[in-house]
């Protein structure tokens, strides 16, 4: 999908509860592209507006020609627009750019109570802004206060939803093409009436009016101090799901559900009104695409498992060469049963693979592993084992027959991508222990039998594979939850204390 670009014109809130801090966050976890062009910076907090610094309103102006003539702009959102003067620069720039949507939260007096916009200036706003408006989004208040404004009769305290409507309706004969009104200062009866008693507040009923329709949306009133911001979240998240393509019922119900949980599921911030919580469905993973070994190989947990697989006495022998030869030779034998079920566990990969292109990559792997036993029985060869006595032992009924086990039960009652985390420690870990013995200058060379060994897997050929499974696990790593992750590692981290007992066998059962 391409990008869908939001401008936000508004004020800022340095405690980042309401304003462009808000809105910004609610776009970002949107999945969209957040623009600024700020009307005025305020000292705020939880508890309430310590001060205004308005910005000249033809800096506003640059500020939003520069975004649009640019980058372009599929839905312009405004807040806290401070000045009659903003107004009208607001109101010239939509009709100057060609905006083709745009969401107006008339934002008047903070929940706090302090003046964001001028009286004076509503006036401005009912004549200039409020025709250009795809969706207004008042609350009630500032729908009173836009119907006294323009000189519009309307019931002062309404009792009903028909009062509730008509209010609605009313305003959107001021000029906006839709009208949502907010009902969260108005929260009405299980009998949907108003009532002044606190106990009885059960609903909180939204009104979108527009396109000769009225939608009535209800939701469960919640008893929070945390609702600071969630005018600005509410207009931000309407515009986002407008310029991801949706019709305005669409887009404002599930912007209804996004604040809704963001109220629900917010946490104590401050000592006053608390922000919402705009990430409540946005989970980051741990690690950026493609980092997601790397980040495995860091994590505490898998660091000591990790160094006992990879710094086992049994490889430290082999880089001195004064491993036993009996002990090597066992191992050999015990590998290459071994390299057998790991093409077992690849071929169940395969079947399990979703796209035909992961299917041929897991066939590829056990095609390698193919020629990998050929070379294994050469290799056998020079130690004096060849292909009968090989076949003639048994797998030792041990830690090994445990380690393939596990992969193979992995490989059955878990999906196509925990069966490749289950691999990799054996994939990625001989990689890793041949290269770094390969480089370490205390390795013995010279007449150590077991320096082909290492050369083995250091080789082109064993790179190319271990890169192959490693960027097929890293493409379908990051479409995984980060909880999924966890598990993930978990995997990991018992597949790596198998091939540590793998080698622990070969040291206990020569
Ligand atoms: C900069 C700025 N913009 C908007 C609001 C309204 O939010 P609320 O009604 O939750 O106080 C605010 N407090 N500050």
């Amino acid at each position: 999908m391409a990008t869908r670009r939001i401008l936000v014109i508004a004020g800022s809130d340095s405690s980042g509860g309401a304003g462009l801090e808000a809105d910004q966050k609610v776009i970002a976890a949107h999945g969209c592209y957040a623009m600024t062009s700020t009307t005025a910076l305020t000292a705020q907090n939880t508890q309430g507006v310590r001060g205004i610094h308005e910005t000249p309103s033809e800096f506003v102006k640059k500020q939003i020609d520069a975004c649009i003539e640019d980058v372009g702009v599929d839905v312009v959102k405004t807040g806290m627009l401070a000045s009659a003067a903003t107004i009208e620069v607001v109101a010239d720039a939509l009709s100057r750019h060609h905006v083709a949507v745009s969401v107006v939260d008339p934002v008047m007096v903070s929940t706090s109570g302090a003046q964001l916009l001028p009286e004076a200036a509503v006036k401005t706003l009912c004549g200039s802004l409020l025709p250009l408006t795809t969706i207004l989004t008042p609350n009630l208040p500032e729908a009173k206060l836009l119907l006294r404004t323009a000189g519009v009769a309307f019931k002062e305290e309404p009792e009903n939803v028909q009062d509730v409507i008509d209010i609605a309706k009313a305003i959107q004969q001021l000029g906006p093409t839709y009208v949502l009104l907010k009902g969260g200062h108005l929260p009405l009866t299980k009998d949907r009436l108003t009532s002044k008693k606190e106990a009885d507040r059960d609903i909180v009923l939204n009104v979108l009016c527009g396109n000769g329709k009225i939608l009535l949306m209800e939701s469960k009133y919640i008893v929070t101090k945390n609702t600071h911001g969630t005018g600005c979240s509410l207009a931000s998240a309407i515009a986002c799901n407008l310029a991801s393509g949706m019709d305005m019922e669409q887009a404002v119900k599930l912007a209804n559900r996004y604040v809704e949980a963001g109220i629900k599921l917010s946490k104590d911030i401050g000592k006053g009104s608390g922000p919402i919580n705009h990430f409540h469905s946005t989970y980051s993973l741990p690690f950026a695409p493609g980092g997601f070994i790397e980040y495995l190989l860091e994590r505490d947990d898998v660091r000591e498992p990790w160094k006992e697989h990879t710094e086992h006495v049994f490889v430290q022998q082999m880089a001195q060469g004064t491993l036993p030869l009996a002990i090597f030779k066992h191992y050999l034998i015990q590998d290459y049963l071994f390299l057998i079920h790991f093409s077992r566990a690849n071929a169940l990969a395969a079947y399990k693979a979703k796209t035909l292109e992961d299917i041929s990559r897991s066939a590829k792997t056990v095609m390698h592993i193919q020629e990998e036993l050929k070379l294994h029985l050469e290799y056998c060869k020079e130690f004096g084992i060849d292909k009968e006595e090989v076949e003639r032992n048994e797998e030792s009924q041990d830690t090994f027959d445990v380690a393939h086990r596990y992969v193979l039960d992995i490989g059955q009652s878990e999906d196509w991508l925990a069966l490749q985390v289950a691999l990799l420690p054996c994939l990625i870990g001989y990689g890793m222990i041949a290269k770094r013995l390969y480089n370490d200058p205390n390795t013995t060379r010279e007449g150590n039998i077991y320096w082909k060994w290492i050369e083995t897997y250091v080789a082109d050929d064993y790179t190319e594979a271990t890169v192959n499974g490693s960027e097929l696990v890293e493409k379908h790593a990051v479409r995984q939850s980060a909880s999924r992750i966890d598990e993930l590692a978990q995997i990991f981290i018992h597949a790596t204390k198998m091939e540590a007992g793998f080698w622990d066998m070969g040291v206990a059962g020569a």
